[in-house]
């Protein structure tokens, strides 16, 4: 699959802007500031509905408009595919793909694959449990439409769920029997959702640890491990033992909504123990593995976009990602970065096609 143009109008700094892309390596190069974040973020945007760094739409818009416009043209299995988004202040976001406007965002998600790593994936180490489900959500829903389908009702029911424990408390009172209807649903969603979390999680662990193993010269092990409270109890059983619980809490504390991956090096949780270094490298291999799996379940090879990643690595390492898009398993590239100097000269020792943009 091929981004083969981008078009841009009033999309955060941008007011208009045009892009005729190269089929292998694309560079966005320029000063801090000058948008080459955006111009990643708005591809991205085209893949999933949304912005990668800030989902709030209204603030993608460009602060001296009423709208935003992104237009992007791509091949796809030789067909020629057009995706346009659009935003206005105080209206719904719409996608139209070849002039057809997606009644769901989510049957969008997986049509345009695509990785991005970034600077912000740091987040992924550092930040709460929420994240991490995020990126495992992420990846199976990008080839697994029933996945993200029951996971859009499970979240919805737990909602409910919660609205009612609400309810309840500010009435003093309670109805077991109508509480028991979205526990019911929470329980055949929330099992599904385990069973395709612990097959993905397995399926996805080794290719997790070959690609640590690659760019680390197999120096560490590393593990990926998927908790879930329903390793050991079903969400039934949970939800009626943490009733109380809820009920104090106005919301519930057990379920697949509350699951995470804990991420380990030489056997201690990679947060507090690894290096920056290692910490890189280990997010550097999920995103890459994340690009394996999706290109092995979608059969369509995504789009990669490395935002600054250039400045973040050593010299091992940049001869590292030089081989890897050498390869002939990645596609289209995207890349960002401060210095257009140092990323022609990166770029001119891959013996491929490429343009450079100058922001
Ligand atoms: N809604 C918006 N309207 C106007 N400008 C915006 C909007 N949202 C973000 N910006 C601007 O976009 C610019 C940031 O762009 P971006 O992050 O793409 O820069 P960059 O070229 O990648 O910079 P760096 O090299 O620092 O990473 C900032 O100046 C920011 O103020």
């Amino acid at each position: 699959m091929i981004l083969k143009a981008l078009s841009l109008i009033n999309y955060k700094n941008f007011e208009t802007a045009s892009f005729i892309l190269d089929k292998k390596i694309n560079c966005f190069v320029g000063n801090n500031g000058v948008g080459k974040t955006n111009v990643l973020d708005a591809i991205y945007h085209l893949s999933f509905g949304k912005s990668y760094f800030n989902p709030i739409t209204v603030q993608n818009i460009n602060h001296d408009a009423d709208f935003f416009v992104i237009d992007g043209s791509y091949e796809k299995q030789d067909r020629e595919e057009k995706v346009i988004i659009s935003a206005k202040r105080g209206q719904k976001k719409v996608i139209k793909r070849n002039g057809k406007v997606y009644e769901r965002f989510s049957d969008h998600i997986g049509f345009l694959p695509l990785v991005i790593i970034s600077p912000a994936d740091r987040d992924l180490i550092i930040e709460g449990s929420e994240t991490r489900r995020k990126f495992m959500d992420g990846v199976i829903a990008q080839s697994d439409r029933q996945y993200l389908d029951t996971l859009i009702k499970y979240n919805k029911t737990v909602a409910q769920r919660n609205a009612l424990l609400k309810y309840f408390n500010a009435n003093h009172t309670f109805n077991k029997e109508t509480l028991s209807i979205y526990n019911a649903q929470m329980n055949s969603l929330g099992q599904i959702l385990f069973e395709k979390r612990n097959a993905f999680v397995d399926a996805f662990t080794p290719v997790f640890k070959a690609r640590y193993e690659s760019i680390s010269g197999a120096k560490e092990t590393v593990k990926l491990k998927y908790k879930s409270q329903l390793h050991d109890n079903t969400l039934d059983k949970l939800l009626e033992e943490n009733l109380s619980k809820d009920r104090a809490l106005n919301y519930t504390s057990v379920g697949t909504h509350r699951d995470d991956l804990s991420f380990k090096i030489e056997g201690h949780p990679i947060k507090k123990f690894g290096s920056q270094g290692q910490q890189k490298s280990y997010l550097i291999a999920l995103k890459l593995a994340q690009f394996d799996f999706i290109k092995s379940q979608s059969n369509t090879t995504p789009l990669l976009l490395l935002d600054d990643i250039f400045d973040k690595l050593d010299e091992n390492r940049v001869t590292q990602i030089i081989d890897l898009v050498n390869d002939d398993n990645f596609g289209q590239l995207f890349i960002s970065d401060t210095h257009a100097d140092r990323t022609e000269a990166i770029i001119k020792e891959i013996h491929q096609t490429y343009k450079l943009f100058k922001l």
